[in-house]
């Protein structure tokens, strides 16, 4: 378990972070999730021992985190951080000489990473010959060498192909089922729907609200049912709760979205009004973050 008590970062008068407390599960995905400058890095950067200079405390299983712990997390940088004239090898020894890993332990270890993030087959080729999908997924292998136990990932799917992403996400699926703890920064909040089972909303330096993706849903996210039919008007929908027009039709929010749909099939049937459509609509985290912070992720 990784906790983290009263963290406090300043630039200058910029308050990066401001009194953040988490608690992150082992073995769980746990997505970071906020708008540009909301301070992710900033924490990331704490956890993976490059900012030196805070306030507040992070434990990892009660051992407070410091340089001894460095071996046991895998920090994967947003910018990427590859020697760009060398080979894909070249680049995965060097990362795995800075965790200590020697003779054939660092050429097994190599090849294994190479398997593990697809690039066996180009691993002699220089960097600069790789797509930006390829030096994402090498940047991935760099911090795995030394296989530790959580792996922070900030933004990992900037700019890079449907394809590659794809094969991170499967491999954040395979570090899931190995028991890995993994931090997932980002502004994708569908990526975090998809992958993460616990997720922090920051938001100016603040966690605005922590917890599972599922109870988060739950306590926040208002169902919406999707309504579209020729003869049905604003005036209608509006009786059966808040109600939006949205393609052709009308997007309603209400608590009670099973009893909802089935008063307005009743009211249809009995006013002879055909229904082109009548559908659930699933709650978003998305939705959650601006019940929360009145903003959207992406505004
Ligand atoms: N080295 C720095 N010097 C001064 N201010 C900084 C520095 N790094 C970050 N900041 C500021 O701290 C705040 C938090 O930035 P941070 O990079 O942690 O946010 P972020 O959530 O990771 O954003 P992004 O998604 O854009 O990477 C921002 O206001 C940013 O401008």
């Amino acid at each position: 378990m990784l906790t983290i008590t009263n963290m406090e970062k300043h630039y200058g008068k910029i308050a990066a972070l401001k009194e953040v407390s988490l608690t992150i599960p082992s073995g769980s995905c746990y997505g970071l999730v906020g708008p540009n400058g909301a301070g992710k890095s900033t924490l990331i950067k704490i956890l993976a021992s490059i900012i030196h200079d805070y306030k507040g405390e992070a434990l990892i299983n009660e051992i407070l985190l410091n340089h001894d712990l460095k071996e046991k997390i895998g920090y994967i940088p947003q910018d990427i951080c590859l020697e760009e004239d060398i080979s894909a090898i070249g680049n995965l020894h060097f990362f795995g000489k800075l965790y200590g890993i020697k003779g054939k332990q660092l050429l097994k270890r190599t090849q294994e990473v190479l398997r593990l993030v697809g690039l066996s087959e180009r691993s002699k080729d220089k960097v600069n010959t790789f797509s930006g999908g390829m030096k994402r997924r090498l940047n991935i292998g760099c911090a795995l060498m030394h296989q530790p136990d959580l792996i922070i990932m900030d933004e990992p799917t900037v700019g890079i192909d449907p394809q590659s992403r794809r094969y991170i996400f499967q491999m954040i699926e395979d570090f899931k089922n190995a028991g890995c703890t993994i931090i997932y920064a980002s502004h994708y909040m569908e990526e975090v729907e998809e992958l993460c089972d616990h997720v922090a909303f920051i938001d100016k330096g603040e966690i605005v609200e922590n917890g599972s993706v599922a109870e988060l849903l739950q306590k926040y996210a208002i169902p919406s049912i999707y309504i579209k039919g020729s003869n049905i008007t604003l005036e209608v929908v509006e009786k059966y709760g808040t109600a939006s027009t949205k393609k052709g039709g009308y997007l309603l929010q209400t608590n009670e979205p099973l009893q909802v749909m089935e008063n307005i099939i009743l009211y249809c049937r009995e006013n002879n009004i055909e229904l082109e459509r009548l559908e659930l609509v699933q709650p978003r985290l998305e939705d959650v973050f601006f019940t929360l912070t009145g903003s959207k992720l992406r505004d």
